[in-house]
């Protein structure tokens, strides 16, 4: 089975194309194709299936380095985008695609990046701590041994925020994992740690469910701006700046504003699955 390696500022996948050849997979044979020693080795798999509503041009299915299928991705959309429209699988620029959280829109730019409609943030979804958005802004956890307030929101995928003094000095590692499969979130959790530079720049890091600590995080820094937008750090069009590089995040600030993400998409190597 063919499969393209890709990567958006350096958060990797694998990807399938799922229309043009048969595939079939385990949890098993994920886990497996995403070991960086014993197979090809990725952040998440994505797999491209032909719509199923009329009226989309795709759907696409997203896979964490463990085996589970979430619900979004926001470097995988980009890297998505350039695979299909590099392919040949479509010639359009706007491309809708179906995801396991709905539908989202994207555009192929004239100098190959993807600016992506990531949708409505979901302040108050039921995998997050559930409580009214407007009365608490921050939730205070205990982990790792210690308090910390993060800000929670769903980006499709579930994401808790903390605004950090050092980004390089962040407890990624620990901090990250205890916050993860924290009980607050019954579907385990992507913590982002944010450094504010100023209402336009953000530094972070992101430790991913089901993934660990990537190189860029596209849901984490969409979810990052959205929470230091709600609790006044930044304004509404801001560099957010990952281990793996830069991306552009845009939103109003209204509940129901979209947030907007631009960045780029690579790809690396094609190859054959052996053991498909
Ligand atoms: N680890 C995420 C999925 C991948 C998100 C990330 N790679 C992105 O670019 O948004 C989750 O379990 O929700």
């Amino acid at each position: 089975m063919k499969f393209s390696k890709m990567h958006g500022l350096g958060n990797d996948f694998m990807v399938i194309d799922a229309i043009n050849q048969r595939v079939e997979f385990t949890t098993a044979k994920v886990q497996r194709w995403a070991d960086r020693n014993f197979g090809i080795g990725f952040d998440q798999l994505l797999v491209v299936e032909s719509a199923q509503q009329a009226g989309v041009d795709f759907r696409y299915r997203i896979f964490n380095a463990d085996g589970s299928e979430v619900q979004q991705c926001g470097n995988g959309a980009r890297c998505f985008a350039k695979f299909v429209y590099d392919k040949g699988l479509t010639d359009k620029t706007e491309i809708t695609v179906e995801t396991a959280s709905g539908i989202i829109v994207l555009y192929v730019q004239d100098n190959g990046w993807i600016k992506v409609n990531m949708g409505v943030p979901n302040f108050a979804p039921e995998s997050l701590p559930f409580t009214v958005p407007k009365q608490q802004e921050k939730y205070t956890l205990e982990a790792a041994g210690q308090k910390v307030q993060v800000g929670a929101v769903s980006m499709g995928n579930p994401h808790a925020v903390m605004q950090v003094i050092d980004i390089a000095a962040a407890p990624v590692e620990k901090l990250g994992a205890a916050l993860e499969s924290h009980s607050q979130f019954p579907e385990r959790v992507n913590v982002g740690f944010a450094q504010v530079i100023d209402n336009a720049n953000v530094k972070l890091r992101v430790y991913e469910r089901g993934a660990a600590e990537t190189l860029a995080c596209g849901t984490g820094a969409c979810a990052a701006m959205v929470v230091l937008s709600r609790w006044g750090k930044v304004g509404n069009d801001v560099q957010i700046s990952l281990p793996g590089g830069d991306l552009r995040v845009q939103w109003e600030g209204q509940l129901d504003s979209v947030v907007w993400m631009t960045g780029p998409a690579e790809m690396v190597f094609e190859g054959i699955i052996a053991d498909d």
